[in-house]
Parts: structure tokens; sequence; C-alpha cells
């Protein structure tokens, strides 16, 4: 028999449904206290067939979005966090849609509108619907719609969604490893979020507290070798250093580009190439500097009952982060890598702009 479904456990599906419906270029309405906000993501939906049957399109971007293309002196709130709803005065086509939505094109289209800012309907709406693109990994870009959507969620599923603790192991097998050919492997599944994420435990368990890394995915790094970042020989050296500890603790966390996805994430190296760094590429694309939430790794840690850790990390947040989640974090060991000179100045960066400590 199915086990009854909370409020809460209800609340995050009814995000994940949206989010999922964002991702296929299905229609959603965001209700909040004051009406409906129904929305079309505009890098998924098809823009062609859309805009066949319309004359006015009104298109929701990011503050940040805004703020490159000049229009957030036209808006009326003092909020710098609020999106901002244009409206387009021309028969605008799909390039010319998609050039508004996404940063990456700015030097190939640089001339854009006129547009109107106008006042958005609600703005607490507007928000969630910034963050369901996050959790999407799409441009945070949105068509407005009139029609009501059929998939419509409240701002407190996001909430739901994003602090659910509804997290199992629902798998776990032997895995030898080039570190240790006695590694276990763990796969957790989480009930809102369909992304699984992994613990791979080194050596022998034992009363001592582990040696434990929280490592981001990095598909270019981890996988590809990229020399971009210092993802792929920080997660060996970790392996290596559990190998020599009495027992570590990898847990492989599934947010890929600091949580904005990899698409996002590609679009933010896009902009590199450009010239921009590694924090204002993320921003220019309309997200924060760092989106993980590192709670995640908490709940994995609680369901393998290890309450504390020595954790191998440059980055002061992942400290707090599991400390502000219950955890102990008995000491911090730095990892050290040496850099090249293509990531050299991500290196850099990190220490001066995100105050990783290197
Ligand atoms: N958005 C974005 N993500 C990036 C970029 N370069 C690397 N990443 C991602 O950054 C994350 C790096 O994760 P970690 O190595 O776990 O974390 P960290 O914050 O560097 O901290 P420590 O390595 O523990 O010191 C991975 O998810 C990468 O995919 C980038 O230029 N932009
Ligand atoms: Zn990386």
């Amino acid at each position: 028999m199915a086990p009854p479904v909370s409020s809460e456990s209800a609340r995050a599906r009814r995000a994940a449904k949206a989010i999922d419906a964002l991702r296929r270029g299905w229609p959603i309405g965001v209700e909040a206290a004051d009406g409906v906000l129904n929305l079309l993501p505009v890098e998924t939906v098809d823009l062609d067939q859309h805009l066949s049957s319309r004359s006015e399109v009104k298109l929701l971007i990011s503050s940040s979005r805004a703020d490159t293309l000049k229009l957030l002196n036209q808006r009326a709130s003092a909020d710098p966090a609020l999106p901002v709803q244009i409206s387009l005065t021309y028969a605008a086509t799909a390039e010319e849609i998609i050039a508004i939505a996404d940063p990456v094109l700015d030097m190939q289209h640089p001339m854009k509108g006129p547009f109107l800012s106008e006042e958005l309907a609600h703005p607490e709406a507007a928000k969630t619907a910034m963050e369901l693109a996050r959790h999407g990994g799409l441009l945070p870009a949105f068509l407005v719609m009139d029609e009501p959507a059929e998939d419509k969620l409240r701002i407190d599923d996001v909430t739901a969604y994003a602090d659910s603790n509804a997290l199992v192991i629902s798998a776990h097998a032997k895995l030898p490893v080039a570190a240790d050919a006695k590694a276990h492997i763990y796969g957790f599944r989480s009930e809102a979020d369909s992304t699984d994420h992994v613990a791979l435990v080194v050596g022998e368990r034992d009363e001592t507290t582990p040696v434990v890394r929280l490592h981001s995915e990095c598909l270019t790094g981890d996988v590809l070798g990229s020399l971009k970042c210092d993802c792929g020989p920080q997660l060996h050296a970790a392996l290596g250093q559990m190998s020599e500890a009495n027992w570590g603790v990898l847990l492989y966390l599934r947010q890929e580009g600091r949580g904005i996805g990899l698409i996002n994430k590609l679009r933010a190296y896009a902009l590199q190439d450009q010239g921009f760094d590694t924090v204002d590429a993320n921003q220019r694309l309309g997200f924060a500097i760092d989106a993980r939430d590192f709670s995640i790794a908490a709940r994995m840690l609680d369901l393998l009952n290890i309450p504390a850790v020595k954790l191998l990390t440059n980055n002061p947040e992942k400290v707090e982060g599991l400390e502000g989640c219950g955890v102990s974090v008995e000491e911090r060991l730095p990892v050290k890598i040496a850099a090249n000179p293509h990531n050299e100045y991500y290196l850099d960066t990190k220490r001066d702009r995100t105050g990783h400590k290197l």
C-alpha cells in the first residue's frame, strides 16, 4: 500500500511537476495570494507556433537581465531581486525573443527593443518563477500568458520542494575503485527531486571521525578532464586522502554548475569566453553566484549515521552549511591542487570573490 502523502510532500511534488512541465515547454500557473501568473518557458516552448497567434508579447526576465538590457531604471519597485516584466512593442520573431532571454547572444544581437517595462501583477509569483527555472536548469525567462495554465502550483510548494528531506538509501553495493578495491557505494533517492545522489565509502568504517568530501557534480571536470576548473583533480586527490585515512566518505552531489545545471554552466562558460569571470557570468545569466544547498549532504550523512566529519574543502560555505544542519565539522582539511594556465584565473576568482581559502 502506498504511504499516506503528507501535505508537505504533496506540495513538493506539485513543484516537481511544474519543473518537469517547464522542461517540456508546457505552461504553468504560479498562484500568489492575489492571483495567478501564467507562464511559458522561453527556452523550451515552441516559439514560432506561439508567436503566430498573437499580436502582443509579454516577457518576464530576471532583474540582472533587465539590468544588462538597461531596463532597471524604468521600474517602479526598489527591490533589486524582483524580476522585470516587459512588453514588446513590435512583432518579435522567435530569434529576437531568445536573444532577449540569453545573454550569451548579446554580441550577435547587440540591438534589442524597444521594450516597455510594466508593473508586475504578482511580484512574489514572479520571483518563484525564477527559482523554478533554476531548479529546471533553464534560462530564467518566460512568456507571460493570459490563458490559465492547467498545471498550477503555489509559492510555498517551491519552498517545500527545496526543503524536502524525504531522502532514502535505495541501493547499496560494493564498488571497487582505484582508490580502494573494497569501497562501497550507497545510492540515495529523493522524493521531491528526480536527481539521485551517491556516497562512496572508502576504507574500513570504525569509531574514528571519517574524512569527508562534498563534491558537487562537474561533468566537464570530473569526466572530461576539463582544465578550466579544479574539480577532476580535487575529486581524485580527495579519494587519495581518504584512502590514506582510517576511512572516508565522498558525497557526490548532483549539483552541476553550483546548482544551475549543466546547460546553464556551459552558458556561463560561453560568457567566460567573452571575458566575464565565473561570478559575473552566473549573475549575468540571472542566477545567484552559488545556488547550492548543502543540507542534502547533511541528510545523506544522517542516513549513514555519521554525526561528525573532517571536511576536505577550501570552501567555508560547505563548513557552515553542514554545521547549520547539525553536522559537527571537527576539522577543515584543505584540498590543494596545482593551478594550470587555464584555471589560474578561475581559482583566483574563487579566492578573491567567493571566499575560498586556497
Ligand atoms: N556556474 C558555474 N559552475 C562552475 C564553474 N566552474 C565549475 N563549476 C561548478 O562548481 C562546482 C564546484 O564544486 P566543488 O568543487 O564541490 O566546490 P567548491 O565550491 O569549489 O569547494 P571546494 O572544492 O570544496 O573547495 C561544480 O558543481 C562545478 O560544476 C563555472 O564557471 N560556473
Ligand atoms: Zn569543475
